[in-house]
């Protein structure tokens, strides 16, 4: 048994669907062509062919969607109180509106002294309260010199403190005196005020999204409500008469897999989920469904290929919208599509085949969202694979990974219909046409509810207190 093999045994459902492209069973050419793997001699076919002469590279794909986002109609900035701002984006930089800590703080229950000891412990007074000086109270009078206090974690430290010293490191004596039982450090357990920041410092870029730890840092920091871009809004349409809201396929209709995993994606990618819709396999209904939404994204699942029921294509020329994208050189996904509607805003158009969908929303959906939304980018980085990943002599393919000790392992069930694979990915590695090696360093799609493993940030500032 192999160590990787020992690490997933116990692991979290990811045993099966982990890669080893190694033991899969040798590809067949109706398995390669499903994927977009590389056959002997093969060659763009025909229709293949035509796709490919009008097909984006991915990363011009990418750069199209994200750039065609910056013209569109989007509604101001607005104030949001801070239990109503998770997930959305700062409108403007998040400024300090105090110094952090905005007093001399103390890190620890024990004393404050003044000067070297020991020192005189002083009677607790009356307006201290029974613990000595505790957080929240107002400032204490200077602490004179070879004097000890009690005091509490968060409280101000008096004027003219030197220290404090944890309770369980100092013992007062039968004359109430303070004696320290270890060596005292000039500021030790002091927090001083503006430690962490002064009133004024920038905390946060505008385009930072608003996530729980930045809500925390909001309200330290002073703010009551935040300054956020709207969220763009989005209407999902899923097309497709074989498609089961319920129960188990049969009689050639299969369950929707796209109607629930869209909006609540969307939403984790920053966007406002309108309404979820399924329509019909109908021009007619396609049609008023799109030129009728008046959200900022029109997202519509299947027909995006040539199938006599492919009604995507037809309906943008009808309603005279502008093929940004048609087609990317991608696998899966590659009948992926964007679109701006006469009204100036955008269509995104999803293959129907779930992992492509998949493909699609990342590839499309997420550049285009990000520059709607006011979001900044994520910082890109690159990791090395693992295990030698097939590639397709012409397009880019999009793998599900797991991060394993500063790896990138490619997973099984990476077809374009299943979702087994992703289901348990951190994200969607970029393998280049032609493949990649063990060892070659790849672009990497994280997931946006995928912590990433390998985090280099250092921890340079180190204070602990
Ligand atoms: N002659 C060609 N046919 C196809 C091509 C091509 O280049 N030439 N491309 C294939 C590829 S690749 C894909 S991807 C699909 C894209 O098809 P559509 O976007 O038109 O999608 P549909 O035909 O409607 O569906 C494809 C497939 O996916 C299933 N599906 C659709 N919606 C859902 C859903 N909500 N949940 C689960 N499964 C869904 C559908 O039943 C089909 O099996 O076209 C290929 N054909
Ligand atoms: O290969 Mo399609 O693009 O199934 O996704």
């Amino acid at each position: 048994m192999t160590a990787q093999d020992r690490e997933v045994d116990d692991s979290d459902g990811v045993d099966d669907v982990l890669a080893l492209f190694a033991r899969q069973p040798t590809a067949t050419p109706a398995d390669a062509r499903a994927t977009g793997a590389s056959t002997a001699g093969a060659g763009p076919a025909t229709d293949a062919g035509r796709h490919r002469a009008r097909a984006s590279s991915w990363a011009d794909a990418r750069t199209v969607a994200a750039r065609s986002g910056r013209g569109a109609p989007t509604a101001p900035a607005r104030r949001v109180p801070l239990d109503q701002a998770l997930g959305h984006v700062l409108a403007e930089p998040l400024a300090a509106l105090t110094d952090l800590p905005s007093f001399d703080t103390s890190a620890m229950d024990g004393w404050a002294v003044s000067g070297p000891g020991p020192w005189k412990a002083e009677p607790e007074q009356p307006a201290q309260g029974a613990g000595g000086i505790l957080a929240g109270h107002a400032p204490a009078a200077p602490l004179p010199d070879g004097t000890a206090v009690r005091i509490a974690t968060g409280a101000r430290v008096p004027p003219d403190t030197t220290a404090v010293i944890r309770s369980e490191h100092a013992r007062t004596d039968t004359t109430g005196h303070l004696h320290a039982e270890r060596p005292v450090v000039h500021g030790q357990d002091i927090r001083p005020r503006a430690q962490e920041c002064r009133s004024g410092d920038q905390l946060l870029p505008a385009g930072a999204m608003v996530t729980p730890a930045v809500l925390g840092l909001a309200a330290a920091a002073g703010y009551d409500e935040l300054l956020t871009a709207r969220r763009p809004t989005v209407d999902v349409l899923v097309l497709g008469d074989e498609l089961l809201v319920r129960g188990l396929p049969h009689d050639g209709l299969i369950r929707d897999a796209l109607g629930p995993m869209i909006a609540p994606w969307l939403r984790a990618l920053g966007a406002d989920v309108i309404d979820t819709r399924r329509v019909a396999d109908d021009a007619h209904a396609l049609y008023r469904a799109v030129t009728e939404s008046d959200a900022d994204l029109v997202l519509t699942t299947g027909g995006t290929a040539a199938g006599p029921v492919d009604h995507v294509h037809p309906v943008l020329a009808r309603a005279g919208a502008e093929l940004l994208v048609d087609g990317v050189a991608v696998r899966p996904g590659h009948p992926m599509l964007l679109a701006r509607l006469a009204s100036g805003r955008h269509l995104v158009g999803l293959p129907g085949n779930p992992l492509a969908a998949v493909s699609g929303l990342l590839t499309l959906a997420e550049p285009l969202l990000r520059t709607l939304g006011g979001r900044a980018s994520r910082p890109a980085y690159r990791a090395p694979v693992q295990d030698e990943v097939h590639g397709h002599p012409y397009d880019t393919r999009l793998v599900p990974f797991v991060h394993r000790e500063g790896r990138l392992v490619p997973l099984r069930y990476n077809g374009p219909a299943m979702l087994r694979g992703i289901a348990v990915a951190d994200g969607l590695a970029v393998v280049p046409p032609g493949g990649a090696r063990p060892g070659d360093a790849l672009d990497v799609l994280d997931l946006p509810w995928a912590a990433r493993a390998d985090a280099t940030a250092s921890l340079d500032d180190g204070c602990f207190t």
